[in-house]
């Protein structure tokens, strides 16, 4: 992850280097370490997730994490330093706009399923009490454990809501690209891809964990990841 950021802030100090200032470069920049800046802050919820959880630090991550992340997600600020772009003042505060909200909505759908976890409901959701299933589960030592699911907030809209921020950030820091190429628009197409899967990966596993509770949570979130869609 810090390789990303810094290769990110490497590739727009070379199209500084060589062409001046460039706006392009630099809101593709500024987006990609706010979103990894977050990512940091949050970090301790990251061990929580299915990475961790499910997958685990076998090849697939570590691989990933070594190779597939420096070499592949950069593609859009690396792009930028053979093709440099003059976004204008006006594009470039609309594409950050953008950028930052979505950072910010899917820190907080994140924010807000832990809290709700770590409160055990005693807190506000969007100003009202959360809406929350206590789903029973079984350990694998065969104890009985619970777990909360919230059925409030960005967790009532769809099941994965949060997927789409983070695609629309994906797609917003590789629009100052423009629209001639397909390669800055690789992370974009492969993170909708990841995004889907991981969307039903998850459900499986959340059903085999969660069974009645889970089937209670689908009937009353329908959508996957984006409501009236999938
Ligand atoms: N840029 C990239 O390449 C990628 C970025 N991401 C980002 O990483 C972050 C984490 O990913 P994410 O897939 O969410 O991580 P998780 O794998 O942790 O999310 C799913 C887990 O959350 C729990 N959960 C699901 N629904 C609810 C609910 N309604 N209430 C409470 N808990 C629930 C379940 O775990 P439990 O067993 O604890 O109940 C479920 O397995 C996101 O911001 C995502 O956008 C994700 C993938 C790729
Ligand atoms: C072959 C292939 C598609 C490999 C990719 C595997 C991994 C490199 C990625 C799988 C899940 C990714 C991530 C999950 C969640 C994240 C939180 C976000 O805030 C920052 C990015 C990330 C850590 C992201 C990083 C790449 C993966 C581990």
């Amino acid at each position: 992850m810090l390789a990303w950021a810094l290769l990110s802030v490497i590739f727009c100090m070379k199209s500084f280097e060589l062409y001046g200032y460039t706006d392009s470069s630099l809101v593709t920049c500024i987006l990609t370490v706010v979103y990894l800046a977050k990512f940091f802050w949050w970090e301790s919820g990251y061990m929580k997730t299915m990475d961790i959880i499910v997958d685990r630090a076998g090849f697939y991550l570590c691989w990933g994490c070594l190779v597939w992340v420096p070499a592949l997600y950069t593609l859009p600020s690396y792009f930028l330093v053979s093709h440099p772009q003059q976004l204008g003042l006006n594009l470039t505060l609309f594409v950050l706009l953008i950028g930052f909200l979505s950072v910010y909505v899917n820190y907080d759908a994140d924010h807000q399923k832990l809290h709700v976890r770590n409160t055990n409901g005693n807190c506000f959701v969007w100003g009202n009490r959360p809406q929350i299933i206590r789903a029973k589960y079984y350990l694998l030592n065969g104890k009985k454990s619970e777990s909360l699911l919230l059925v409030s907030g960005y967790w009532s809209i769809s099941r994965h809501f949060h997927y789409i921020p983070e695609l629309l950030l994906a797609f917003i820091w590789s629009c100052p690209n423009g629209f001639h190429y397909v390669l800055p628009y690789f992370y974009f197409i492969i993170l909708f891809i990841l995004l889907m899967h991981r969307a039903h990966r998850d459900d499986q596993k959340c059903k085999y964990k969660y069974g009645q509770y889970w089937y209670e949570y689908c009937q009353k979130v329908k959508y996957r990841v984006c409501p009236g869609i999938y």
